[in-house]
C-alpha cells in the first residue's frame, strides 16, 4: 500500500497492492494498523455507497462540526473526477481544491480530513464507496454550489446531472 500527500494539507491518496492471478484480484481496501502507521489514525464509524449515472455531479458537501466527516473515498467500478475544497477557517490553502481521478482500475483511494467539503463527477456510471469518521446528521448537512464562480472548478462535464438539493446550495463565501 503506498501513502502519498497530496498538495492540500492532510489529503492523502492511497494506492493499495493489488494482487491479481488467473481467478482475478485481491486488495486491503482498510487496515487499521498501516492506515495507523501511514498517518491515518480516525475511527471509521459509517460506510456508505452511491450509483452514479456517467455525467452526474453530486456536492459539494460537508457536515459541520460537532458530526464533521474526514472520510476514505474510493470507486468500486467506473471512475471519477474527486474534487474536494479546502474550507478550514485558518488554512493557509482555505477555499483552494484538488481534483483527482479515482477509478477501479488504478483501485486508488483519497483520504479527504474533516474541514473539505467533497464532491465529485461520474466520468463513468459508476459504483462509489466510502468510510466516514462521524456519523450521518441530517441538521448538520451543509454544502456550497458546485458552479461557485469563487471556487472557479473545472468538474470535466458537459450538462452535468445535478440533485435539485444541490442546485441550490449557497455560493462559497
Ligand atoms: C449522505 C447520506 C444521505 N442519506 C440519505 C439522505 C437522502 O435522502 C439520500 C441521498 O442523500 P444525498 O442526496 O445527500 O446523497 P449524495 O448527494 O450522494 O451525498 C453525498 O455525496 C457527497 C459526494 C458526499 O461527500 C457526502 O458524503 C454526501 O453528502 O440519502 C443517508 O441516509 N445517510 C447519509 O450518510
Amino acid at each position: 500500500m503506498e501513502f502519498k500527500a497530496l498538495s492540500l494539507q492532510g489529503v492523502i491518496e492511497i494506492i493499495p497492492r493489488v494482487f491479481e492471478d488467473e481467478r482475478g484480484f485481491f486488495f486491503e481496501s482498510y487496515n487499521e494498523k498501516v492506515f495507523k502507521e501511514n498517518g491515518i489514525a480516525d475511527t471509521f464509524v459509517q460506510d456508505n455507497q452511491s450509483f452514479s449515472l456517467k455525467n452526474v455531479v453530486r456536492g459539494l458537501h460537508y457536515q459541520n462540526a460537532p458530526y464533521a466527516q474526514a472520510k476514505l473515498v474510493r470507486v468500486i467500478s467506473g471512475q471519477v473526477l474527486d474534487v474536494i475544497v479546502d474550507i478550514r477557517p485558518d488554512s493557509a490553502t482555505y477555499g483552494q481544491h484538488l481534483k483527482v481521478i479515482l477509478d477501479a482500475q488504478k483501485q486508488n483511494m483519497l483520504y479527504v480530513p474533516a474541514g473539505f467539503a467533497h464532491g465529485f463527477t461520474a466520468l463513468e456510471d459508476t459504483v462509489f464507496v466510502y468510510k466516514c469518521t462521524n456519523l450521518y446528521n441530517k441538521a448538520s448537512e451543509s454544502g456550497i454550489y458546485w458552479a461557485d464562480e469563487t471556487l472557479d472548478i473545472d468538474w470535466e462535464v458537459e450538462n452535468p446531472i445535478v440533485s435539485e438539493k444541490d442546485r441550490i446550495l449557497p455560493r462559497f463565501n
